[in-house]
């Protein structure tokens, strides 16, 4: 009899195939639209999954069809255990491929040693190329190491290298050139994204929120922007490029142009809680059945579950949008 391959369906014709892991729900910044500047909400460490758990869920994600998982947090770097765990899951399956999005305050100390773990590339979030700036930001310095960690992740091959800047006005909106301009000699995809009301500091606005459409309007500024064709499974990115220049240029239009058609992910928070959406109110609880030894087929019915409870799309901007309890360092992005 023909075996039929399992997949995780939702309810409109998606399927999820990649999964974002966040790890911890601590960080070592405190940037303004993700954290407060104290006060913190954590999760207290009995109630984070232990990395056997997470590497429980992992494979049973695989077994259901998961491609690709993205390690966040929080930030990811500075769970302990962080590079053992990494080369544990890399071993899960050949198929799947495990990245990492950081803030990249750690990363040339770990970069050599996340490679040989198996991890595959990073995306590095970083808001302003001031020294200044960024200690307004994120409430903390760095740029610096931030700036060494992007070379020496290139350096160890962790390729090819995505660059996140969230534009907010008033902020930092007046560097989207200076970050284009990185494209003309560094292979590097700097991805533009709009502010989203996740916030845990600096109050969202639809006026301090800088749209996609300003965003293209500021980066023709610096030269012809070139569309590139999509490739591969849907992802958030429009892609474009300036002729003759080695890097790429992302936009990632949250909020204006929800790509939620194309939507393909579910997330897994530090604590063990399914968010079928990032804006997701409702979560739905694996913690629990991985603490009472659930069997993997009740967890997989729980992902199943778990993706036909994905909303078609955000309704940021509608009158009966409510923002959840979670703040982004507590989603993962
Ligand atoms: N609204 C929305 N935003 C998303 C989604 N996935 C990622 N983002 C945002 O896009 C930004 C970049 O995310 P990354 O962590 O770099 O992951 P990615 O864009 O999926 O990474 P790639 O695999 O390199 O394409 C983050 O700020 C996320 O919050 C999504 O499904 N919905
Ligand atoms: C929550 S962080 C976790 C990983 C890691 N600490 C980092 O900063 O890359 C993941 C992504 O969320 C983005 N992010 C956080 N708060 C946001 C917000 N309110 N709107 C848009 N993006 C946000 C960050 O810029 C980052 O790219
Ligand atoms: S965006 Fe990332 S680095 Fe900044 S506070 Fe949030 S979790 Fe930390
Ligand atoms: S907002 Fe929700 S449904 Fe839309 S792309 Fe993001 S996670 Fe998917």
């Amino acid at each position: 009899m023909k075996k039929t391959k399992k997949t995780l369906q939702d309810n409109y014709g998606r399927t999820v195939e990649y999964l974002r892991l966040s790890v911890t729900d601590r960080c070592n910044l405190r940037c303004r639209y993700c954290m407060p500047a104290e006060g913190v909400d954590t999760v207290s460490h009995t109630d984070v999954l232990s990395y056997e758990e997470m590497l429980r869920v992992v494979a049973v994600a695989v077994r259901c069809g998961v491609k690709k998982v993205r390690i966040t947090g929080g930030e990811p770097l500075v769970r302990k255990g962080i590079v053992g765990f990494i080369q544990e899951m890399t071993s899960i399956s050949e198929s799947v491929e495990v990245t990492l999005t950081t803030n990249g305050i750690l990363l040339a100390d770990m970069a050599a040693d996340l490679r040989k773990a198996g991890l595959s590339r990073v995306n590095v979030s970083l808001d302003t190329l001031r020294e200044d700036r960024f200690k307004q930001i994120t409430r903390r310095t760095g740029l610096q190491k931030v700036l060494e960690g992007l070379h020496a992740a290139e350096a160890v091959g962790l390729t090819p290298l995505k660059i996140n800047m969230v534009p907010i006005r008033g902020v930092n909106e007046d560097e989207i050139a200076d970050f284009a301009r990185l494209t003309l000699d560094q292979p590097w995809a700097i991805r533009f994204i709009e502010f989203m009301p996740v916030s845990g500091g600096l109050e969202y606005t639809p006026e301090n929120m800088f749209p996609a459409a300003e965003i293209i309007k500021a980066l023709e500024k610096v030269g012809k922007l070139v569309p590139e064709l999509r490739q591969g499974p849907a992802g958030p990115a429009r892609m474009f490029h300036f002729p003759d220049s080695p890097g790429h240029i992302g936009v990632i239009p949250a909020v204006s142009e929800h790509f939620c058609g194309e939507c393909n992910r579910m997330r897994i928070t530090a604590d063990g809680r399914i968010r079928p959406c990032l804006f997701s109110t409702e979560e739905i609880d694996l913690r629990t059945a991985l603490r009472r030894n659930a069997s993997d087929a009740e967890l997989e019915e729980i992902m199943r579950n778990a993706a036909c409870a994905k909303p078609e799309r955000h309704h940021i901007g509608e009158k009966d949008f409510r923002q959840g309890k979670r703040r982004m360092h507590g989603i993962g992005g």
